[in-house]
């Protein structure tokens, strides 16, 4: 019994996964397929007896396209084969044992085209792109953001005034770290008090809506914990780190149903998103992620400290905010039907003098984000924040940045320091 079956037309209903497969020695791509397609939906490596014949017909999946000269396999799976609203298990079945297997020399998701019957089943992004942007009144622009620097070690105090500085200067979103949680010397609900407090001081004092992107990444209990004090306090955000924290988890959170909205860091992703052999590529994962219903992404640069080509975080981009994806060589054409459109973080190694390019790449329904970019000014925080609101506003007034450089010292500065 085969699982090859390259005259079969999918169904608008199946769900389609795009591998790349390298074969083991001595084996052909049918063969990789076969193994791919079997281990993916019902089978195992030998004949079962107790495989129904109904079980066959209707639950197994099918390879229905091989691409020898690239090593792509396309296989369909029929919707039967899961539990709708439950993504850890329908990954567990596409992109679950697979890429452990020795029939398998290496394996890369490449795409998963989820059908409407299987979108419908998931809420998606609460607020997304145009939510955020009512939510800031901010709606012609990227938002810029700082991550508070350093991640680990200031006191809350210190955490909350640095914050106020960022947001004076003009940024409109500050950040915890990634591993920024309730450390002895910087407790969750104290940081959150505090913080809070600087940020209503700066609405007041600049007259902008700010927002403070509080890190509730914990074991779920506690996380759930720290929402509901988050949700109390009247904070607009909160932050998970998603892939740690897991899909199933994710699931969750989104479905109890909190006021606020999601910022997602995608730390750790790379450990399988890396490697272009094998694993399962950063397009696949936030597909995954506007699905479950965060608001924010990270997506990478192009130009900063993080790996990915200006080409992949522009797809990434396109996936998570058009209603339809067109295909293209190596990406399925995905409609999204209602679920809305979220924004784009990109952030990891920039500072001012790389708001042009990333305008240019990923275009306005973005976060600019700079840690370093922005505590590492000459002139500290708020100066460096200036900074950014400067290279922004020039950005946007079409002037080049060396040239608004002479009227406006911090920006300045912050070139000399991060270019020259
Ligand atoms: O810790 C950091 O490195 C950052 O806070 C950036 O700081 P800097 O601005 O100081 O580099 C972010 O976590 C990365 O951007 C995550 O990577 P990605 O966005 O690719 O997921
Ligand atoms: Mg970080």
């Amino acid at each position: 019994m085969t699982y090859i079956d390259l005259n079969y037309q999918p169904r608008e209903s199946d769900l389609l996964v795009w591998f790349r497969a390298e074969p083991p020695a001595g084996k052909d791509m049918k063969y990789v397929a076969d193994r791919i397609a079997e281990e993916s939906s019902i089978g195992t490596w030998t004949d079962l007896k107790t495989l129904l014949p109904e079980i066959w017909e209707k639950l197994r999946a099918r390879v229905y396209e091989i691409d020898e000269k690239n090593k792509y396999v396309k296989i369909a799976y029929p919707l039967h084969l899961f539990e709708i609203k439950n993504m850890p298990a329908i990954l567990a079945s596409v992109a679950g044992n697979v890429f452990g297997m020795k029939s398998v020399e290496a394996l890369r998701v490449l795409d998963i085209r989820f059908p409407k019957e299987l979108i419908q089943g998931y809420l998606g992004p609460k607020y997304g792109v145009q939510g955020v942007r009512e939510m800031t009144k901010v709606y012609d622009r990227p938002f810029l953001g700082t991550i508070i620097k350093p991640k680990i070690g200031l006191p809350a105090k210190m955490h909350a005034e640095v914050a106020y500085e960022a947001w004076v200067g003009g940024l409109d979103i500050v950040k915890d770290d990634e591993n920024l949680a309730s450390q002895e010397f910087n407790r969750f609900e104290e940081r959150l008090a505090l913080t809070l407090e600087k940020k209503d001081i700066a609405e007041e004092e600049t007259g902008e809506k700010k927002i403070y992107l509080v890190n509730i990444t914990a074991p779920y209990k506690e996380m759930i914990r720290r929402a509901e004090l988050v949700q109390d306090s009247g904070n607009e955000f909160v932050m998970i780190d998603v892939f740690i924290s897991g899909f199933s988890a994710v699931q969750s959170y989104r479905e109890e149903g909190f006021k606020m909205a999601i910022h997602a860091h995608r730390a750790m992703h790379a450990a399988i998103t890396r490697n272009p052999e094998h694993g399962i590529n950063m397009l696949t994962l936030a597909k995954v992620y506007r699905l479950l219903g965060v608001d924010n992404l990270h997506i990478g640069t192009a130009v900063g400290k993080m790996e990915g080509s200006a080409k992949e975080v522009s797809e990434i981009r396109e996936e998570i905010q058009l209603e339809n994806v067109p295909a293209n060589e190596s990406r399925f054409e995905q409609k999204w039907y209602e679920i809305k459109p979220v924004l784009a973080v990109a952030s990891g190694g920039l500072h001012p003098g790389h708001v042009p390019a990333v305008v240019d790449i990923l275009g306005k329904d973005i976060v600019i984000q700079a840690g370093g970019g922005v505590h590492g000014h000459p002139e500290g925080t708020r100066a460096g924040a200036k900074a950014m609101r400067e290279a922004l506003e020039a950005k946007m007034q079409g002037i080049p940045l060396e040239e608004y450089a002479k009227e406006h010292k911090e920006l300045r500065e912050a070139l000399e320091k991060f270019l020259h």
